[in-house]
């Protein structure tokens, strides 16, 4: 389904094209189809795993800061609603993929069925990247708008996941949300966090996969 999912999103992309790429599998596999078809693009990716394919399969890469403008941006998530709001927790890279977002003509999402819902359940936490110092003052708020704390760790390293930044990654998990704007919102205005890993009015569509169909999302 990933495969079937890349191969749609192939045919967004035309030569002379500057693309964003973000993390994941399903991107993996569009970087092997954009080496395939020999296409005459230019990548800028907020991931080093897609960036370490895309040396490898010899596709350009230009660093995020020198471009203001990309033709359209594909990456994964782990929820997304019909509204158009989506998470992405797993990764920790939401700011850069938000940056690149922000940049975008259009941010495509690919994803299976199963990551498709009426409205976000919040099966996820949402990931955020906050400056170190602001850990207890963060989790203190965060609890007052009646979410949960977890700060990620890793056995790969002593102490709290660090961001590509050098900030802490935190995740909040909360249930039953009204209102996804006014959480993202909320979640902004604290002092201490650098970005939240929803996408609020940043999604364009979304190109999602079931075994028998495709559909787009807009
Ligand atoms: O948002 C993400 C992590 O937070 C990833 O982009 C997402 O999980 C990738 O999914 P897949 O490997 O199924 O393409």
């Amino acid at each position: 389904m990933k495969r079937k999912c890349a191969l749609e999103a192939l045919k967004y992309i035309q030569d002379g094209m500057i693309i964003g790429l973000g993390g994941g599998s399903t991107v993996a596999y569009l970087v092997e189809y954009l080496s395939q078809e020999k296409k005459d693009i230019q990548v800028v990716t907020p991931s080093y795993q897609t960036a370490q394919l895309c040396l490898q399969y010899q596709l350009p890469l230009l660093p995020t800061w020198s471009v203001d403008n990309i033709d359209i941006a594909f990456d994964g998530c782990d929820e997304v609603d019909l509204k158009l709001n989506a998470l992405k927790s797993g990764g920790a890279i939401h700011t850069k993929e938000k940056i690149i977002a922000a940049m975008a003509k259009q941010y495509v999402l690919l994803v299976d069925e199963s990551k498709v819902y009426e409205t976000l359940p919040f099966h996820h936490s949402v990931t955020l990247e906050i400056i170190p110092e602001s850990m207890s003052i963060v989790k203190k708020q965060i609890e007052q708008l009646g979410g949960k704390v977890h700060m990620r760790s890793s056995k790969a390293k002593d102490g709290f996941t660090m961001s590509d930044h050098g900030n802490f990654i935190m995740d909040a998990s909360f249930q039953h949300v009204k209102d996804i704007k006014k959480l993202n919102n909320d979640l902004n205005n604290i002092v201490g966090i650098v970005e939240t890993s929803l996408f609020v009015g940043l999604v364009t569509s979304v190109i999602s996969v079931d075994d028998a169909h495709v559909r787009v999302i807009k």
